[in-house]
């Protein structure tokens, strides 16, 4: 029974640096993710000039309340989303002039709804060359606090980089959400503020911040959910079994429940109180499924979907199309490529169950982003002949993707 440990979450490892970063005292990161996004965002935390130490299994931070610990800083925030919308809004909230790039993936993102209410609240931040778009550049003063609106239709973290400044404000935040994506990251992110002393209410769609500070602590990084659900497919669509630890009742990530949709097909699922068990049963139905929640997810179930005896029909999914790539376009041509028909629309993707013979080998177009590299290998593992044009780039979140799921496959 193949049990597989998975790297820490992005998303933990990146909230994490940032409350270390604002929280009074030293913090120490327990198993954070090591790959390109979070050394990205450490990397820039020591831009701004916060003392991180790095040893393979903990990292640790000096945290300054007050700010970066220099007064220009030019940050390169790589391909990561997190760090090019989350450390410019904690730039903001100290004293001097930050300049933000991104990689050209990462410029081509928007973060207008961010920007538009950071400004609301009073920061000096500028567009060099695109209104939305990096790079940018932060003349910070620090930030009073007080009532913003913000559209969270397009990306929670916008949503997120405010309710993680909201403590470093000097009266607080009240966030007022009009449409809001992804709300298990938004959840993610209330209960690491609670880990580090800070308290959000929720009122409906308004979100009350209290000024204060954050306190440190010592914090364990949860195995990365998103990365775990090409090992759960691979179960699912082999026949095999496939046990994470680390990942289980308790888990702060929505992206688990991307196993409730395998169960649905017809995977056996059991998820105990440290681990989650996924069983293939040889048999995989098509589903309907809104995937709003759990967006990281839709190419995994994208690319296993060829193997259902019916139509998967993939819902509520806009804003993949505003993530490292045009995801709907990119699952589609790519499906294509193997023989499969699909359709999609301006929020879905429905994909037939796969040709008569099965879908057949081809070189999979991999637009410079992880997901789809690490979906279609699963694709791969019951289709001969499937390669990528770009297999690195999954170092963004897991850089030691290939040799893992190699090693995974041996065992199914
Ligand atoms: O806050 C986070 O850590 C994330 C939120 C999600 O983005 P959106 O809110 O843009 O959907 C997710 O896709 C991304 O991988 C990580
Ligand atoms: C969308 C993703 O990343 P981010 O938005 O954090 O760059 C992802 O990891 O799938």
């Amino acid at each position: 029974m193949p049990v597989v440990d998975i790297p820490g979450s992005k998303s933990i490892t990146a909230r994490a640096l940032f409350l270390a970063a604002a929280a009074d005292g030293v913090t120490t990161l327990v198993r954070p993710l090591r790959s390109d996004d979070t050394e990205g965002f450490a990397e820039g935390l020591a831009r701004l000039g916060y003392r991180v130490g790095r040893t393979p299994d903990t990292w640790q931070v000096d945290g300054r309340p007050q700010g970066p610990a220099v007064a220009e800083a030019d940050v390169y925030c790589r391909d990561g989303a997190t760090t090019a919308r989350f450390l410019p809004t904690l730039a903001a909230a100290g004293h001097g002039t930050y300049r933000f790039d991104a990689s050209p993936q990462m410029r081509r993102r928007p973060l207008l709804p961010l920007t538009r209410a950071l400004r609301d609240l009073g920061v000096d931040l500028r567009h060099e060359e695109q209104e939305g778009h990096h790079p940018l550049t932060v003349a910070a003063a620090g930030v009073e606090g007080g009532e913003v609106t913000l559209d969270a239709g397009q990306s929670s973290q916008y949503l997120t980089a405010l309710l993680l400044l909201g403590p470093l404000t000097r009266t607080g935040l009240r966030i007022t959400v009009t449409d809001l994506v992804s709300v298990p990251y938004v959840e993610i992110t209330i209960a690491m503020m609670r880990a580090f002393g800070v308290e959000v209410r929720c009122e409906g769609d308004v979100f009350v911040v209290p000024p204060g500070g954050y306190g440190a602590t010592t914090y364990a990084v949860e195995p990365d959910a998103s990365t775990a659900s090409y090992f759960f497919a691979a179960a699912a669509v082999t026949g095999g079994e496939v046990t994470v630890p680390g990942l289980g009742e308790g888990a702060l990530q929505g992206d688990l429940g991307f196993v409730d949709v395998l169960r649905r097909m017809g995977a056996e699922v059991s998820v105990g109180a440290e681990s989650t068990t996924v069983r293939g049963s040889g048999e995989l139905r098509g589903v309907t499924v809104n995937m709003r929640d759990i967006s990281d997810t839709m190419p995994t179930l994208a690319a296993v979907a060829p193997f259902a005896s019916g139509p998967v029909r993939i819902e509520d999914v806009a804003n993949t199309r505003v993530k490292e790539c045009d995801r709907l376009e990119a699952c589609a041509e790519n499906l294509r490529r193997l023989g499969v028909e699909v359709a999609t629309g301006p929020d879905w993707i429905e994909i037939q169950p796969g040709p008569a013979g099965g879908p057949v080998g081809a070189e999979i177009k991999s637009y410079g982003d992880h997901r789809i590299v690490m979906s279609f290998a699963v694709t791969g593992l019951r289709v001969p002949g499937i390669s990528f044009d770009d297999p690195g780039c999954v170092r963004k979140t897991f850089p030691g993707f290939h040799e893992e799921f190699g090693a995974l496959r041996a065992r199914l």
